[in-house]
């Protein structure tokens, strides 16, 4: 797909006998939320792992904006515009909120320390962390310790990480896992409005957020795509009905 800020083309990784991706296509569009969805052991968090960099696949490409990163590292990445949050949270528990989101999205840009000095002395860095800050409603919080948020608050904080660098597209790793009925909600708000400022990979068991926020759903069973298209097109899908959904 020409038009794709991120595609992955045929990825393919074994761990030993086991093919965890056989062959993934996907790709993700300005502005949409495509959620990828499967059971457990589908291979989607082998997934992530290779579109980000931790892990080197066996056979397929990446691409962010068209051009093939899949030789690149994860701090060459997300310097090219491709943020992740993480299933478990990699705060800094007794930083401020604002020193993480200055040395969070410093660290995973792969800044060493003396980059990492220059940038805290930075006014632009200082004022677009506060501006994400802000934009993930913890504004009132910026300067307490990381440790004194709720679950709920440390999700923002991740996304509000991510947002900091100004990202080209969002890969987001179960973002709404542990979070109660007011924290899903809050989140849900979010992401629904961040899809315009960069498009959001995101792999969710939560399938009330999934169904409230995806413009496209690609169902991952086996490390194999089993379908993919619009909500609506993969709720009747019978095949995934049957391996999956159930009697959704
Ligand atoms: N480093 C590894 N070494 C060996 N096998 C692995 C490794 N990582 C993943 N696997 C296996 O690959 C398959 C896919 O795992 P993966 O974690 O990608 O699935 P998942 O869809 O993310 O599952 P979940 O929803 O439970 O997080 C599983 O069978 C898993 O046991």
């Amino acid at each position: 797909m020409s038009d794709a800020v991120l595609s992955t083309h045929g990825l393919r990784k074994s761990f030993g006998a086991l093919l965890a991706t056989d062959g993934v296509s996907l790709d993700l569009r300005p502005g949409e939320i495509h959620a990828v969805i499967g059971p457990n052991g589908a291979g989607k968090s082998t997934l992530i792992a290779q579109i980000c960099g931790s892990l080197v696949p066996d056979a397929g490409q990446v691409r962010l904006d068209g051009i093939d990163v899949t030789a690149a590292s994860p701090a060459q990445r997300a310097r090219r515009g491709l943020a992740r949050t993480f299933q478990v949270s990699a705060l800094a528990m007794e930083d401020s909120v604002l020193e993480n989101v200055t040395l969070g999205a410093t660290g995973r840009a792969g800044g060493g320390y003396g980059l990492l000095r220059r940038a805290l002395g930075r006014g632009d860095r200082h004022d677009r962390a506060l501006a994400a800050i802000d934009r993930v409603g913890l504004g009132g919080v910026a300067d307490m310790p990381a440790a004194a948020l709720s679950h709920g608050q440390r999700r923002l904080l991740e996304v509000a990480i991510a947002l900091s660098l100004a990202p080209r597209a969002f890969v987001m790793d179960e973002p709404m896992a542990g979070l109660g009925g007011e924290g899903s909600a809050d989140l849900t708000l979010l992401l629904d409005a961040l899809r315009t400022e960069a498009p959001i990979l995101l792999v969710e068991h939560d399938m009330d957020a999934v169904f409230a926020l995806a413009d496209r759903i690609s169902v991952l069973v086996a490390g194999r795509v089993i379908a993919s298209g619009r909500v609506d097109e993969v709720r009747a899908d019978r095949q995934v009905r049957r391996a999956y959904l159930g009697d959704l």
